[in-house]
């Protein structure tokens, strides 16, 4: 029985917020840069989406007090994370690229919550995602990436002009074997904490040699057996707009990720490749028309909707949080 199912017929109110209480959307922010307007921006897209759960911000130690203030002032829960480097001797080039990337592994250690959502900060959501938690356990779901932009230049798929968002345009030859394995984009996916997978994916990273896309290739192979696709509208890799246009609709995209070069909202001049298209230029508008808009501000919010639970979750640390979800699902004295 649930705690809260021997109250009858109040159960089925009272047992949201414990639910609630085990969901939530996790970020991942290092560093003293300008990603913390990514996250800020992506705090007020989840509020304006009405979304029930909080942001954590999983960040590493060189984030200043400063930024996390900013974070915390914005209803999200700040978490610190210890770095994880990439295996020794390996990789004298791009050390903080793979620290940064290797980091974000610590999320899976988060175990008070039992289904997270998982988006990079440069990421903005403009509908509602909240039912992704509704998806079935046991699996890891992300939409599948592209392998059309430059970024992917070295590997075979990009050589031979495969990719796996249109197969049949060309096919993968025979005389190469089978073709790769669905290969996911890890800005965006739903997965669950665990601290028997935490531990296995530190073990299994020790003896894996670092490749080009860092944890994104590294999760791809440790969750190939479970991956399930899910739809790009909840993670627009944005070459899709020019490489597979047949693939997007964009009026029912709800997720954007603003991962092509020069495509940054807070950093964009309009100057890169495909960056002067109207398509582009509308969706870094309409991710200023959130970043700037005050009313979707923490406290503005609070002061205007204060029952929404979202926001109220999010206002509280853990331990508070614990005895709120408690009180609420009391039963009322009356
Ligand atoms: O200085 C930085 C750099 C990165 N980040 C965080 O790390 C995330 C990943 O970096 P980018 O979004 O800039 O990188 P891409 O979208 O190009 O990265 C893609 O590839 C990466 C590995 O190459 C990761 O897998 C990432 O999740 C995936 O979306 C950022 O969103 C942000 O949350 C910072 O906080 N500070
Ligand atoms: O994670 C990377 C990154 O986001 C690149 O910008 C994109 O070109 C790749 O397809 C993706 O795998
Ligand atoms: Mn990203």
């Amino acid at each position: 029985m649930s705690p809260s199912a021997e109250y009858g017929n109040e159960s089925s109110l009272v047992d949201v917020p414990k639910a609630a209480a085990k969901r939530a959307y996790v970020t991942f922010l290092a560093g003293n840069g300008d990603y913390v307007k990514g996250v800020v921006g992506l705090a007020k897209g989840l509020r304006k989406a009405e979304s029930l759960y909080p942001l954590v911000v999983a960040i590493l130690p060189d984030v200043p007090e400063e930024h996390r203030e900013i974070l915390r002032s914005q209803g999200c829960i700040v978490r610190e994370i210890e770095p994880v480097y990439p295996p020794e001797n390996q990789t004298q080039f791009a050390m903080a690229y793979y620290v940064i990337n290797y980091s974000k592994l610590r999320i899976w250690e988060f175990v008070e919550y039992e289904k997270m959502v998982y988006l990079d900060g440069d990421i903005q959501v403009f509908e509602n995602i909240d039912h992704l938690f509704e998806l079935a356990d046991g699996y890891f779901y992300a939409v599948m990436d592209c392998f059309c932009e430059k970024t992917w230049s070295t590997s075979p798929q990009y050589k031979i002009g495969y990719c796996q968002q249109c197969p049949d345009k060309v096919k993968w030859p025979v005389e190469m074997g089978s073709p790769p394995p669905l290969y996911f984009n890890a800005g965006m996916f739903v997965y669950q904490p665990s601290l028997l997978t935490y531990h296995d994916l530190l073990d299994t990273l020790k003896l894996t040699p670092p490749t080009p896309f860092a944890e994104q290739d590294f999760l791809n192979m440790y969750f190939r057996e479970i991956y399930k696709p899910i739809p790009p509208i909840y993670n627009l890799v944005l070459a899709l707009m020019w490489r597979h246009p047949e693939n997007v609709d964009l009026d029912k995209v709800k997720v954007v990720h603003y991962c092509a070069a020069g495509s940054k909202p807070w950093r964009f001049t309009g100057k890169e490749e495909n960056m002067d298209r109207e398509d582009i230029k509308l969706l870094v508008k309409k991710w200023w028309d959130i970043y700037d808009d005050e009313s979707l501000d923490f406290k503005n919010a609070m002061a205007h909707e204060p029952a929404k639970l979202g926001s109220f979750i999010s206002s509280f640390t853990d331990d508070q949080e614990a005895v709120v979800h408690q009180r609420i699902s009391a039963p009322s004295a009356a």
